[in-house]
């Protein structure tokens, strides 16, 4: 059966935090776009990853700050209720999964939404089922990313969760099985321990939190520990077996029984069945290469996960806006990733930007490194229960300027605010030493680290 055949401005592949971005911008300034999704526009973010795992994390970190108050305030009775979190999630935040606001904003933009596999097939060219979509400026690539299937033994047979299914759980686990301690694994496996659930991680590496500043992983696992969780490292996990409940059979003999299983061992990208080869593209690879304008190929742009530049939503719509801003024949600016920033959602918050030591000496950097103790600031020491945290900066002594910089603590993402900008507009160490740190903030312990920085 032959296609039909329609002439537009640009298609957009994908409709996640970037697709969605870029085409409602560029439907805004008057061209004519189509936006093809085959799941829910919106994409994983709002539905099943940032925005459910956050309102899980909002709802825990509150019990955890009740039951601080202990030492500080009084008693409090702590009665979990996940209802109050399954029906946030599913009502405030999801509206029972349906895409309908993320749809009609699109709709409205004039982005006209084709429900279906999007592939290409050739330059400038899209078929979704019997639509044959010509783009006359171009096509933009936001296909994502799904969550990785692990070759364990048994493990395929089993209904084990993803965070798909784990955003949806209506009733609490008495016990839960993490598999991978990156920060999906450690984000949820906080915030179930809160709630009640005898929770173990399963990390294959040395440490969880991997990419993290290796004094980050270490508190982050010092805290899990301290509140109950059974956090393994350096695991290997020979076989999984389902009968009822999960049992995780382990290198070294040991088995890990749970009533659930989730597995979080990273994501895999969505390029299969994407026709990259009909445009010249390898469609075996891990991510699609672009320029500073995401430029993938002719009349091929490619943005957010699949570029494996930071699989974050603010890097996605990031990119989006460089795209759009190439589409639109504007002049930059182009993208830049000295800077990118990324905040993980554990208490305490590990912040990051930039370069870590090891990625700056590796770079040939010649590295200058502050440090600090949360608890020993006077916001910390105020502060008390739940203070744990740290900052840890590094800095091109050459240049005089921080290449990056790790803010672990109860607000941690937010400090991070301030070492992200000193990262990003290259601020002299000299001139962020004489700034007002106001008393007694958190960020105020930036001071001791930059004071200790031979820059
Ligand atoms: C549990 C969890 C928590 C997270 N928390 C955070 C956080 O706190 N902060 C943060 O910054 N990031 C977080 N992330 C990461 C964030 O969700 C992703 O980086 C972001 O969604 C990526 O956006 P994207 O636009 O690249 O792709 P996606 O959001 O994956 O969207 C891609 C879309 O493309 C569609 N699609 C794919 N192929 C086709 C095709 N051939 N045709 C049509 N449609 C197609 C998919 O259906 C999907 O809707 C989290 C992720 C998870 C899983
Ligand atoms: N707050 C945030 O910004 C946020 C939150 C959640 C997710 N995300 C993004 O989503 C992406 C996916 O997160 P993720 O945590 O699933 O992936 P990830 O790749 O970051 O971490 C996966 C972890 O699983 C471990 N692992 C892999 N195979 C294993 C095995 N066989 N046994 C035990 N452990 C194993 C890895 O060593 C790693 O530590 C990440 O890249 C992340 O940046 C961001």
């Amino acid at each position: 059966m032959s296609a039909r055949e329609s002439q537009v401005d640009v298609v957009v592949v994908g409709l996640g935090p970037g697709g969605e971005y870029a085409a409602q911008k560029l439907a805004e300034a008057g061209l004519d776009v189509v936006g093809v999704e085959r799941g829910l526009v919106g994409g994983e973010c709002p539905f099943y990853g940032c925005i459910p795992s956050k309102i899980i994390i909002r709802a825990a970190n509150t019990l955890a700050e009740a039951r601080r108050a202990e030492t500080l305030g009084g008693q409090v009775d702590v009665r979990p209720d996940w209802r109050l979190v399954a029906d946030r999630i599913d009502r405030q935040a999801t509206n029972h999964w349906d895409d309908a606001s993320h749809a009609e904003r699109l709709a409205a933009a004039g982005v006209r939404i084709v429900r279906g596999d999007g592939r290409l097939d050739g330059p400038g060219v899209v078929v979704v089922g019997e639509e044959r979509f010509v783009a006359r400026r171009g096509v933009v690539l936001n296909a994502g990313t799904s969550p990785a299937t692990l070759p364990v033994d048994g493990l395929a047979g089993t209904p084990y969760w993803t965070n798909r299914e784990i955003v949806k759980v209506s009733d609490l686990p008495a016990s839960l099985a993490v598999i991978g301690g990156g920060p999906i694994g450690a984000e949820l496996a906080q915030a179930f321990a809160r709630f009640g659930t005898r929770v173990t991680v399963l990390e294959v590496a040395d440490r969880i939190l991997g990419p993290e500043e290796p004094e980050a992983s270490a508190l982050v696992t010092e805290v899990f520990e301290r509140e109950g969780i059974d956090v393994r490292t350096g695991v290997q996990i020979e076989r999984v077996s389902h009968d009822g409940g999960f049992r995780a059979h382990l290198g070294d003999g040991s088995t890990v029984e749970s009533e659930q299983l989730l597995v979080a061992a990273g994501r895999r990208t969505n390029l299969a069945g994407l026709g990259l080869e009909t445009v010249g593209l390898d469609p075996e690879a891990r991510a699609v290469d672009t320029d500073e304008r995401m430029r993938a190929g002719e009349r091929l742009w490619a943005i957010g996960d699949i570029t494996g530049k930071g699989p974050f939503t603010h890097v996605s719509m990031y990119q989006g806006a460089v795209a759009v801003r190439d589409l639109l024949g504007e002049d930059g600016p182009w993208a830049d990733y000295r800077a990118v920033s990324h905040v993980t959602f554990t208490d305490p918050e590990v912040g990051s930007v930039g370069m870590t030591e090891r990625a700056a000496r590796d770079a040939g950097i010649e590295v200058g490194i502050g440090t600090a103790d949360l608890p020993e600031s006077s916001r910390g020491w105020i502060h008390q229960a739940g203070n744990d945290g740290l900052i840890k900066l590094v800095a091109d002594s050459e240049r005089g300027v921080l290449v990056g910089g790790t803010t672990v603590g109860p607000s941690g993402g937010e400090v991070l605010g301030l070492v992200a900008g000193a990262v990003h507009a290259q601020v002299p160490v000299a001139t962020l030493r004489t700034m007002h740190f106001a008393y007694p903030t958190f960020h105020r312990a930036l001071e001791v680290a930059l004071d200790q920085i031979e820059a």
